[in-house]
């Protein structure tokens, strides 16, 4: 399975109605704050938006909802992992993309057959607060040597000034949000993330 190099993640529908038109092949939805029923208002108008541009849509965490409403990709973490019923994923025919930040977490999800491993954060995130150290992008060049053939998606910090190094590691998708969702100008700013990753397009 190939996967776009750019990888957005946004926190809205809104967010995908004003990013995924300018040609975003690759979105997450990740959502921390709603309840359930404006969480699947959203995820319902994200799935219509990206099928209407051809764009992958990822649902994070929320694996029971996203399988109700006929999406086909999640994405879920080390704890998400814990309480997720894989067999029930596997069976809706969904796929499934994992974070890892050590090496007992990509013991445990390579156990989990993904369809792509995540590995962050390369450099430090304003995002969440991590209580992992940035992993630099030496780190990406050994997960890349123990996932494979699995895809391998980079996140945690990252722009476009750093995505040679991230790619040359062996990254095969580089995920971002605040370089693109606290830029003064977002659609710029994901125009030149796509013009960018083409080279590994
Ligand atoms: C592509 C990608 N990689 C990592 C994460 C982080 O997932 P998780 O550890 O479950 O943390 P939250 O994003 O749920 O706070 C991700 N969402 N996407
Ligand atoms: C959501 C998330 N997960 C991470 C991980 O390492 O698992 S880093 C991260 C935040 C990514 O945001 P930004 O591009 O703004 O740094
Ligand atoms: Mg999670």
């Amino acid at each position: 399975m190939k996967l776009d190099p750019f990888y957005l993640i946004v926190d809205s529908a809104a967010w995908i109605e004003r990013l995924v038109p300018l040609g975003v092949r690759l979105v997450q939805l990740r959502i921390k704050t709603v309840d359930e029923a404006g969480l699947r208002a959203e995820i319902r108008q994200a799935k219509a938006l990206c099928a209407e541009h051809q764009c992958q849509l990822i649902v994070n965490d929320h694996w029971r909802l996203a399988i109700e409403e006929g999406c086909d990709f999640i994405h879920l973490g080390q704890e998400d992992l814990q309480t997720a019923n894989l067999l029930a994923i596997r069976a809706a025919g969904v796929r499934l993309g994992l974070s890892t930040h050590d090496h007992v977490e990509l013991e445990t999800a390579m156990f989990a057959e993904p369809n792509y491993v995540a590995l962050g954060p390369i450099y430090p995130t304003i995002l969440k607060k991590m209580t992992w150290a940035p992993q630099g992008v030496e780190r990406i060049d050994e997960w890349k040597r123990r996932v494979a053939p699995v895809p391998l998606v980079a996140i945690g910090g990252l722009n476009p000034d750093r995505l040679d190094g991230v790619f040359a590691a062996g990254a095969d998708s580089a995920a971002v949000v605040t370089d693109i969702t606290l830029n003064v100008d977002p659609e710029a700013r994901t125009r030149e993330w796509i013009e960018k990753t083409d080279q590994w397009r």
